[in-house]
């Protein structure tokens, strides 16, 4: 076994419906057919890998995936096709994620800890250490749905740092603090570094990449345009920013709008046979290329969307609950129902023998 990755992610693509409200969702659900509804393709086919001890920035202009694909290997959320595979004993940590609005700042603490397979003891042997690296004062006892940015941002990085994980995800987590806590942050990921830590570091900010990353992955509206050593890639990423600025109002426009319809024609199942293509072409005697390929794209992904198969199914019991309440309420039997279907929506008259109830003789 190769074990010279830490994170492998192959062929990976996400999809979103671009629904324009909730009713229209559930319109869909309903129709048989949802292709009115515009997709979006956040990603179109990523494939690299991060060594374990290497440190991986993501770049790329606002939009273009970087997030999308971090929430996915770090599980947040899940990959339309494709393999994510994550390796050996890992726990990864994502600073924005897992935060409990309604939890207090020492409630997040804990929770965050024991879901990372922390015992009590140990969160509370770390506590103090935590508290003081976040340094948001009586914050911590109030609910996380008051703090600002840059106090979430505190306060997940400072629980992900002293959780000891072996991979860290960093979002965009630097950019919110001020300039004591951004030395703080880097002078943790350097620590982090130099335990052999894996670290995938998400930001816009080319300095902090320069500083931090071994190498670097361009992301470009859903693409990999390029992975490679930081200085390289940091340098093509820095001329075509440069190019960018030079355009025009409208050629700039003109180059997003494009970009983004490239996004939603995305075309997955040519991307697949692309794929089986090149791979024929690498090994001609290879008869199980097709099946190899299905495997890699669907193989190790739950679909989001239901299966007409299911679809109906939760249609036909929803149907049956409404009819059983409809019965219930109505009176009759499920035999005079039957019988008489029109019953349903006429209650049962019951008719009562007032000499009975006044006993009257
Ligand atoms: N839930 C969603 N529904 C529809 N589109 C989405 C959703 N989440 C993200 N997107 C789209 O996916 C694309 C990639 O978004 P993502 O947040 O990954 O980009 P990014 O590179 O991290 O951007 P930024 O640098 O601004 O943080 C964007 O066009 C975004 O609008």
């Amino acid at each position: 076994m190769d074990n010279s990755y830490k994170i492998k992610v192959q062929h990976v693509t996400k999809e979103y419906d671009l629904y324009k409200s909730q009713a229209e969702k559930l319109r869909s659900f309903f129709s048989l057919s949802n292709s009115k509804v515009p997709h979006f393709w956040s990603l179109m086919g990523i494939s690299l890998e991060v060594k374990a001890g290497e440190t991986l920035g993501l770049i790329g202009v606002n939009g273009s995936g970087k997030s999308t694909l971090s929430n996915i290997i770090s599980g947040i959320i899940p990959q339309t096709t494709g393999t994510v595979e994550v390796r050996g004993d890992t726990s990864i940590i994502a600073i924005g994620a897992g935060l409990r609005g309604n939890l207090t700042g020492l409630e997040n603490i804990r929770l965050k800890a024991l879901m990372q397979g922390l015992t009590n003891p140990e969160i509370d042997a770390l506590m103090d250490d935590i508290v003081s690296f976040a340094d948001i004062g009586d914050f911590l006892y109030q609910p996380v749905k008051s703090y600002s940015s840059g106090m979430k941002s505190r306060l997940g990085f400072s629980i992900a740092v002293h959780v000891n994980p072996d991979i860290l995800i960093i979002d965009e987590a630097l950019s919110v603090g001020d300039d004591t806590f951004y030395q703080k942050c880097v002078d943790k990921i350097s620590e982090f570094k130099d335990e052999g830590k894996t670290i995938v570091f998400v930001s816009h900010s080319l300095k902090q990449i320069e500083i931090l990353c071994d190498r670097v992955a361009w992301i470009h509206y859903g693409t990999l345009k390029e992975i490679g050593a930081t200085e390289t890639v940091v340098k093509h990423y820095r001329e075509f920013t440069k190019w960018f600025k030079g355009q025009s109002k409208k050629e700039k426009k003109h180059f997003q709008r494009q970009m983004k319809a490239n996004q939603k024609a995305f075309d997955i199942d040519a991307y697949q046979q692309q794929v089986i293509e090149e791979r024929q072409a690498n090994d001609p005697n290879d008869q199980n290329v097709a099946a190899e390929v299905k495997k890699d794209f669907y193989g190790s992904v739950i679909s989001e969307k239901m299966s007409w198969g299911n679809r109906f199914l939760t249609i036909a019991v929803g149907i049956v609950f409404v009819l059983a309440c409809l019965i219930n309420v109505s009176g009759h039997s499920l035999g005079d129902v039957l019988q008489n279907p029109g019953n349903i929506v006429h209650p049962e008259t019951v008719l009562h023998d007032t000499n009975a109830t006044s006993g009257v003789k």
